[in-house]
Order: C-alpha cells, then sequence, then structure tokens
C-alpha cells in the first residue's frame, strides 16, 4: 500500500448506457457504487447478460461512465486523458481473462516479456529477467521456452496470470479465471492468484459465474440486471440471481458512445497488451532488441 491511499478505485452512482443503432437506450449498469482499496479480495458473481464485462471495462478504465463517478487513485478517471489512462492501465492494472489468449508462436518467455516492452526504465532494460522471474514464481521456471501449444490449460492460464502480473499491478481484475479449467486446476489458479496478490498488496477484484470462486474473497457483491448489490454473508452466494437484461432506458441520460475505444476482445487479440500498453506498437510485434 502507497503511503495516503486508502482507496485505489472509487465508482459512486455510476450508470453505463449505450445507444445502440436503431435501437432505444440502454440502461446496463444502473447506479452502481463500489470502492476497492489496495490489498481488498473483491468479487462480483452475476449471471450472464448481468453487466459484468460492462463493469470490468469500467473498473479497468477501458470505458468511462456515462454518469456518476468513477476514480483510479483519487483521480476522476474523466479528467484523465486517453492516452494517460492507457499508462496508468497498463502499469497499475493486471487482467486475467478466462481465455489465456497467449500468442502463438512464442514462446512462455516471450509471452511475459510482451507486456514489459510497454515500461520503463529498469523495468524495460531488464524484462526478460523480470518475465522469467515471474514465470518461476507461478511455477514454470523450467518452461520458459515452451509454446503454448505445448502446455497444459492449467499452466497456459499460469503463463497468462504471469504475463498480467509480471508490471506489478497495485489492482488486478480477473474476469471468470478459473472458467476455462478444471475444478482442481481452477483452485490452485485462484490460489495462486491470491498469494501473488498477498504478496505484492494488490487489491484484487474477481468476477465470476461461480459461487466458489467468489466465497474466496472477503467482500462479496451481486450483480443482477446492472445493479450492483453487497452481500453480506457468502452463504446466500448461490448464483440464483435469475436471468438478466439489461434495461430499456425510456429516460436515459444522455447515451453515451456505443464504441468503446478498447473492448476486452481487443485487449485479449494483443491490441492492448494485458497488462500494459503504453506504447504505439500492437503487441504481436514484439520490439527487437536483447535484454540487457
Ligand atoms: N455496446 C453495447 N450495445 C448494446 N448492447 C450492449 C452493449 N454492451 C453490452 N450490451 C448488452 O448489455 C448487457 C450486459 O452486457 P455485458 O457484456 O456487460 O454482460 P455480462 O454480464 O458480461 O455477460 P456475459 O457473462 O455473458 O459475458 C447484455 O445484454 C449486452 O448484450
Amino acid at each position: 500500500m502507497r503511503f495516503g491511499v486508502v482507496t485505489l478505485l472509487r465508482l459512486e452512482d455510476v450508470t453505463r448506457t449505450v445507444l445502440p443503432p436503431d435501437q432505444p437506450a440502454l440502461t446496463i449498469l444502473n447506479g452502481v457504487s463500489l470502492t476497492v482499496s489496495p490489498g481488498d479480495r473483491v468479487s462480483i458473481v452475476g449471471r450472464s447478460g448481468s453487466g459484468k464485462s460492462t463493469l470490468l471495462n469500467l473498473m479497468g478504465l477501458l470505458d468511462l461512465p456515462t454518469s456518476g463517478v468513477l476514480e483510479f487513485d483519487g483521480r476522476p478517471a474523466k479528467s484523465i486523458s486517453g492516452a494517460a489512462r492507457d499508462r496508468m492501465r497498463g502499469a497499475r492494472i493486471g487482467f486475467v481473462f478466462q481465455q489465456f489468449n497467449l500468442l502463438p508462436g512464442r514462446t512462455a518467455l516471450e509471452n511475459v516479456t510482451m507486456p514489459l516492452h510497454y515500461a520503463e526504465g529498469r523495468q524495460f532494460w531488464r524484462r526478460r529477467t523480470l518475465a522469467a522471474e515471474m514465470l518461476e514464481q507461478v511455477g514454470l521456471g523450467h518452461r520458459l521456452d515452451s509454446m503454448p501449444d505445448r502446455l497444459s490449460g492449467g499452466e497456459q492460464q499460469r503463463v497468462a496470470i504471469a504475463r498480467s502480473l509480471v508490471r506489478g499491478p497495485e489492482l488486478i481484475l480477473a474476469d471468470e479465471p478459473t472458467g476455462a479449467l478444471d475444478l482442481d486446476t481452477g483452485q490452485s489458479v485462484m490460489e495462486l492468484i491470491d498469494e501473488v496478490a498477498t504478496r505484492t498488496g494488490a487489491a484484487l477484484v474477481t468476477i465470476t459465474h461461480d459461487p466458489a470462486i467468489a466465497r474466496r474473497a472477503h467482500d462479496h457483491y451481486r450483480l443482477d440486471r446492472g445493479v450492483l448489490t453487497r452481500v453480506d454473508d457468502p452463504a446466500d452466494l448461490h448464483g440464483d440471481a435469475p436471468p438478466a437484461a439489461a434495461t430499456i432506458a425510456g429516460d436515459a441520460p444522455p447515451a453515451c458512445d456505443t464504441t468503446s475505444p478498447y473492448r476486452t476482445g481487443e485487449i485479449l487479440a494483443g491490441k492492448i497488451p494485458a497488462g500494459g500498453s503504453t506504447g504505439p506498437g500492437p503487441s504481436t510485434s514484439p520490439t527487437p532488441g536483447a535484454d540487457s
């Protein structure tokens, strides 16, 4: 935790409304309030269509709210330029997704090194060493040169986690991190994410359908039809919310753009490398040059 910082992420009465072409405005998030501090463990459970990805995009500074307050480290997101938000995201927020989205044809080490191409100073110059250390920490120090298709699902997710966390993010956003894994592997992957977050003092927000994964957190929320509610007793996390649908906003506030500059798929596609983008080029073409 950095001195004086008590709140890392703050959402206050946040609404996100989109205006699909030829359709009425659609309010996807409605009055969402959430505070995340360094070291927090927060889970958000919600059915498909409840607005989880939309909320994740806001928390990850990929989108701005239509109304309400979104602050990162005390700074209103809307007052930060797009480029500065990209830098902030790259250096301070790590994403872990269900799809590992490792670059095929690149070794584990090259995949983990990728976000560090966008770092500065020591992090940049020591990128291969840092990536190797991170892979060591996730138990894959012996697989640095392995291609993704030679790794098991659990190992691929470990590489993806190493890639997400190699820049030492203060906020980790995990979106269905175990969705593609069997129960045991999922459990150990969650333990790994917890362990890294604990070691670095990062806050961890896990978005999931799975109540068992959600119960690992200390603070629990349910997202239902765009409304976020705190769940005081983890035993109440049954995933029993009714199928959700965004509400048609008859008298919605002025709609924001429907075409967010970045979508989760774009991060996964490497247009914005998970774990960081401050550089201009696509992450699929790492900067040539050796570590020093
Ligand atoms: N830009 C957009 N234009 C129109 N509708 C949208 C837009 N973005 C999201 N929606 C709709 O808003 C609702 C919530 O979407 P969102 O992707 O946030 O849900 P989710 O909880 O992440 O769903 P899932 O778990 O299936 O990924 C869905 O009905 C979705 O179709």
